[in-house]
């Protein structure tokens, strides 16, 4: 467990952890990023929307004496979210609790953490949109009116105690807003929405994370992982630390750009910041399905991979890059995705192509796998 997570509930659903260039963490990741993490708001690198507007609601909640308001944070895994939270509770000098979704499992487990909030406490719910539903009708009068209904009894004879909360503020982390209900969004004084990171951006997360390692960075090595972090600060902190080994063990210690791209060859990362897993998932769909469209299922059986890791470690970063575009027939590949890949679409090699005929029987068969 990350000590700096105190008495944090395990984290579930990390697919893709380990991954060099997947965006979640595990246990071992999560002790190496709690060094690098940004202790203040003014350390916070990026997101300046987001940051405005929560230094105005916290330095308003501070000046009045108060418990701020519960605060959502949406986005991808990776960009700061928990960090924020952490910084919620520094900035109003408060205590921090950690939880998850999937760590609850019922409503009693909820309400044994609210009742022993003290006044003014930040909870936060990670993966808040996974809580079970039973506990997420306890959070709705929780939030709402710092007061829960502890029941005892089953059955007709079951009685509602009611129980008050000191004020308390709830920081949830989504990366699944639209999954949310509506009246638990609605509880929310204040919602950020946090975008993937631009390369400028990453280069100072790498520069402040390389000083905070004690290693020096070349400007130009800094903007080459960035360049590959997908818009991601825990996957351009990674790199800098695979980049930091290279560097220890074959070459001088120097954090230079051919240290960098030396290193991010070794580990299978391209221009672009692809990794192997992504590479194949192009492959198969240019190469297998002649540009698709092809079922999400059979795409990731070709790539012999779980639908699941495919769908939700992948894709996201493919999309985004406007590689492969998710139609109701399923998954096509663009222009770019070919061009990425270094070989003609079958519009180039045009007749070629069909009078192969596989481009073209391939594409009637995965016509009928709808599971996009
Ligand atoms: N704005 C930032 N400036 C500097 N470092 C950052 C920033 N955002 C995130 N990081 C670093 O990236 C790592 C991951 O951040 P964090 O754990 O807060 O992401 P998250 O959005 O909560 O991810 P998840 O959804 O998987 O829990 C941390 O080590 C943190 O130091």
């Amino acid at each position: 467990m990350d000590p700096a997570l105190g008495d944090a509930a395990p984290f579930a659903g990390d697919s893709g952890a380990g991954r060099l260039v997947g965006t979640t963490s595990d246990d071992v990741e999560r002790a190496a990023e709690a060094a690098l993490r940004p202790k203040r708001l003014e350390e916070f690198v990026g997101q300046p929307v987001v940051r405005e507007q929560l230094s105005l609601m916290l330095r308003a909640a501070v000046a009045r004496g108060s418990a701020p308001d519960h605060v959502l944070l949406s986005g991808p895994p990776g960009l700061g979210k928990t960090t924020l939270a952490m910084i919620i509770a520094a900035e109003i000098g408060s205590n921090l609790r950690i939880t998850s979704g999937p760590a609850i499992q019922h409503a009693g487990d909820l309400a044994a953490v609210l009742s022993s909030l003290e006044e003014g406490e930040v909870l936060f719910i990670d993966e808040i949109h996974r809580l079970a539903r039973p506990a997420e009708e306890l959070l709705y009068s929780a939030m709402e009116d710092f007061r829960v209904d502890i029941i005892v009894g089953k059955g007709p004879g079951a009685s509602a105690i009611p129980l008050a909360l000191p004020p308390f503020t709830v920081v949830g982390a989504t990366t699944r807003s639209g999954l949310l209900p509506a009246p638990l969004r609605d509880r929310f004084g204040f919602t950020g929405h946090m975008d993937f990171y631009s390369a400028e951006e990453l280069e100072q997360v790498i520069l402040r994370s390389s000083s905070l390692l004690g290693t020096g960075i070349g400007p130009d090595a800094a903007a080459e992982i960035a360049g590959r972090s997908r818009g991601t600060p825990r996957v351009a902190n990674r790199l800098l630390r695979r980049v930091r080994d290279w560097a220890q063990v074959r070459g001088d210690g120097t954090l230079d750009l051919h240290a960098a791209q030396s290193a991010l060859r070794v580990y299978e990362v391209d221009a672009i910041g692809l990794d192997r897993l992504d590479r194949s998932v192009l492959t198969a769909l240019c190469r297998r399905f002649g540009g698709g469209p092809v079922g999400l299922t059979t795409l990731a059986a070709t790539v012999g991979e779980e639908s699941d890791t495919v769908e939700t470690v992948a894709e996201p970063y493919l999309v985004r890059e406007g590689l492969i575009a998710r139609t109701p027939r399923g998954r096509v590949a663009t222009l770019a995705a070919w061009e990425h890949l270094g070989i003609a679409p079958p519009q180039a090699s045009g007749v070629a192509a069909r009078q192969g005929g596989e481009t073209v029987s391939t594409r009637a068969t995965t016509d009928t796998l709808f599971d996009a």
